[in-house]
């Protein structure tokens, strides 16, 4: 039997404890994830979709209940020590890279995440071969921009790059916090094909929240609909395939 990659058992947070607005925002969740699993996740605007993510990236730590990566439990392990195994990519094209530095010089830095990084880029010319031909595979002309500084990128670029960086390096787990949300909708599908190109063909395991409903059903093998901070409906196979954009909305309510 396959051993799950991660594991949320009971797991619930509280924000504002103590105060008179003290709020339960996860609420006993539990979630097995599989290796190769490859899950998007819908739900209403304060659903708990980005907490779900803070707690399994370490950024928050759960106020109840277990997180586990391959049966170990790292509940109280931060956000530094998690890069380690995880990255994450998020909605804004400014996180997650250095504006002042190359894609080129970003990339190497991406090939030692979770080491100690220090700001040396002897090495650099030997990948760049190799860099070019993964910023090729984003199909949206990054290959032709490695010496350029970051910070003049488009949008699509920067977001093309943050995902290569995530997964330049293999994580165990991959978050895609909404990442092509502030994209147009060409480049937004463009990066969403070679999002679901990269994670199919390395079997990654990947958690990607998105808004998008066709999105959400096309991609992944496994859905979840979050509402008030609990896991209304976890659907695979045939029941996955079946759905439409109006009968997951009909989740939602
Ligand atoms: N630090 C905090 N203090 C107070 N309330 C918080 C805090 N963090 C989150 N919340 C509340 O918890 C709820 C869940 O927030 P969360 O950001 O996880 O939702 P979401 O599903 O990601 O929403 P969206 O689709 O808008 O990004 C919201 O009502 C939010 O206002």
């Amino acid at each position: 039997m396959t051993e799950p990659i991660l594991e949320l058992k009971n797991v619930s947070t509280v924000v504002n404890k103590g105060t008179a607005s003290e709020t339960t925002i996860l609420k006993d969740l539990s979630l097995t994830i599989n290796p190769g699993d490859f899950i998007t996740i819908v739900g209403t605007n304060g659903a708990g979709k980005s907490t779900l993510f803070n707690v399994i990236g370490g950024n928050l730590i759960a106020d109840a209940g277990q997180v586990l990566h391959n049966g170990h439990d790292i509940t109280h392990q931060g956000e530094v020590a998690r890069t380690s195994f995880l990255s994450r990519v998020f909605q804004d094209p400014k996180l997650g890279t250095a504006p002042r530095m190359t894609v080129a010089e970003n990339l190497l830095l991406a090939t030692r995440r979770g080491q100690r990084r220090r700001l040396r880029f002897r090495g650099l010319k030997p990948r760049m071969a190799e860099f070019a031909q993964l910023a090729a595979s984003m199909n949206n002309g990054l290959e032709n921009r490695l010496n350029t500084a970051t910070g003049a990128l488009s949008g699509g670029q920067r977001q093309a790059l943050s995902f290569l960086m995530a997964t330049l390096k293999r994580p165990d787990i991959l978050l895609l916090d909404e990442h092509t949300a502030a994209l147009d909708p060409h480049t937004s599908a463009t990066l969403m094909q070679a999002t679901n190109a990269r994670i199919t063909e390395d079997h990654l395991t990947a958690l990607m929240i998105t808004h998008h409903m066709e999105d959400a059903i096309k991609y992944g093998n496994r859905l979840l609909v979050l509402k008030a901070g609990q896991i209304k409906a976890d659907l695979t196979g045939k029941q996955k395939a079946a759905l439409t954009p109006e009968k997951l909305a009909a989740y939602f309510e």
